[in-house]
C-alpha cells in the first residue's frame, strides 16, 4: 500500500510524539488518568474524533489506565492517519488531565 510508512518514517514521527512508541506494524501509548471516569471522558472524546476521521484507535481500558494503538488495519501498517489521530489523542489527554 502506497501510504504505509517506512521504518524511517515511522522513527522520525515518533521523535515529535514523545510519549508514543512503535515501529511500522503500529505505534501506542499509555496513559493514567486520575480517576476511572476520567479515563472514560478520554475514550469518548476520542470517539468523536475517530468518528469524524473515520479512523479508530485500538483501545484499552483497564480502571484509569488506557492504553491506544493506531494502525491502519486496511493498509496493515502504519500511515499518517494513525500519526494524526495519535496527535488528536495527546491533544485531549492533556485537556482531560
Ligand atoms: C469503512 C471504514 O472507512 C473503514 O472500516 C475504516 C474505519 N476505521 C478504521 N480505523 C483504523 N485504524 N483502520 C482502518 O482500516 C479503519 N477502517
Amino acid at each position: 500500500m502506497a501510504d504505509l510508512l517506512t521504518a524511517e518514517a515511522v522513527r522520525e514521527e515518533l521523535g515529535g510524539l514523545t510519549e508514543w512508541s512503535g515501529d511500522p506494524t503500529g505505534i501506542g501509548r499509555t496513559v493514567q488518568l486520575g480517576s476511572f471516569p476520567d479515563a472514560i471522558a478520554v475514550v469518548d472524546r476520542v470517539a468523536v474524533v475517530a468518528e469524524r476521521l473515520d479512523h479508530h484507535p485500538d483501545i484499552d481500558i483497564r480502571w484509569r489506565t488506557l492504553t491506544f494503538r493506531c494502525v491502519t488495519h486496511s493498509a496493515g501498517g502504519v500511515t499518517h492517519r494513525d500519526v494524526e489521530l495519535a496527535r488528536h489523542i495527546d491533544d485531549i489527554v492533556r485537556s482531560v488531565r
